[in-house]
């Protein structure tokens, strides 16, 4: 069990160091992922693979997984969360599509689409309590849910481009309806991350948050917004708005997958993942 344990009150959730919690989620047996319950049916998932919470596709897969669960459930919302108070999400697992073959590529890019599709068309509400840096498919994560809590002094963003990839149309037009159409033509094509409070200031986050405590409060503040809304008239409005990149995402996937694919195998992106890693290495080295 991780250190950290969610004790809920009437309609909140506060992070307390402590030994009881509520109900936990028993329908899977889950490797990197902690996933609670409290008594109004809010859901707080808890992504737990150490180091980074890089998502290769076991953790993607389990992801993926529990929302099915929690639609299954008629969960009435959720928080997706670190256990990390460094890293929310490293993006996907860079060894995952660094020298794979392309059926081990598509297998990971293909999942992060399900997820996409599961999450950002969930019929709950949900809510990214960012806990630290949330890089490329971080950002990407944060961006499927409706709303983003980020800890200050963290980065944010897609930073695909700095990896000689760019990112997928889909996600480009998420970014653009996020962030609006100029700043994210300035983000993108220089795969700028963006500390907590310029995010703030683009849209990219909705709130900041002095530490894991305060994100959590304002998460369950922003489900506490919809307890006075009918869910059938939400849930409507939630997918009519979000329709179109559902249907393209959802009808497009293997088109996606395929696109995605070439694009990371080619001898200059795998040259530059090479480079990415060798300078991620490098910074690690030279921060001891
Ligand atoms: C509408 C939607 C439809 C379309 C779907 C979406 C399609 C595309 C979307 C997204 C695509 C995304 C591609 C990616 O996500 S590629 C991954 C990009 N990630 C990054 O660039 C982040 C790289 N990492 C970092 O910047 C740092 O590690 C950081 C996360 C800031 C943490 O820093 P720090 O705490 O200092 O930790 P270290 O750097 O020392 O790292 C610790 C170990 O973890 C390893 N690591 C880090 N990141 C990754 C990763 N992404 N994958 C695998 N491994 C990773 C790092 O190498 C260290 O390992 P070791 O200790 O062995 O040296």
């Amino acid at each position: 069990m991780s250190s950290y344990v969610y004790k809920t009150t009437r309609r909140g959730v506060l992070l307390a160091k402590t030994v009881s919690y509520q109900v936990r989620l028993c329908s899977g047996n889950f490797r990197h992922l902690e996933v609670l319950k409290d008594e109004n049916n809010v859901a707080i998932v808890t992504m737990k693979r150490a180091p980074v919470n890089s998502l290769n596709t076991e953790l993607l897969t389990e992801i993926s997984s529990v929302l099915t669960d929690l639609e299954e459930t008629k969960c009435s919302g959720m928080i997706l969360t670190s256990f990390s108070d460094k890293v929310f999400c490293s993006g996907l697992d860079i060894y995952e599509i660094f020298k794979s073959k392309p059926s081990a590529i598509g297998t990971s890019f293909s999942t992060l689409l399900e997820v996409f599709i599961k999450l950002y068309g969930s019929t709950f509400p949900t809510v990214a309590a960012i806990t630290g840096h949330a890089p490329a498919g971080g950002c990407v994560l944060g961006l499927f849910c409706e709303y983003r809590i980020m800890v200050q002094n963290f980065k944010i963003g897609l930073n695909e481009d700095q990896l000689g990839f760019n990112a997928p149309s889909p996600i480009v037009k998420l970014m653009i309806n996020t962030i609006g159409h100029r700043n994210a033509e300035l983000a993108l094509t220089s795969g700028r991350l963006f500390t907590t409070s310029q995010a703030l200031q683009v849209g990219l986050v909705d709130e900041i948050a002095k530490d894991r405590t305060e994100a959590f409060e304002k998460a369950d503040g922003f489900l506490r917004r919809f307890e006075m809304i009918p869910p059938l008239a939400r849930n409507f409005t939630k997918q009519s708005m979000r329709r179109a990149l559902l249907q393209d995402v959802t009808i497009n996937r293997e088109k996606y997958t395929e696109g995605f694919v070439s694009m990371i195998s080619l001898h200059e992106v795998q040259q530059s993942i090479a480079a990415y890693l060798d300078n991620l290495k490098n910074k690690k080295r030279n921060a001891h």
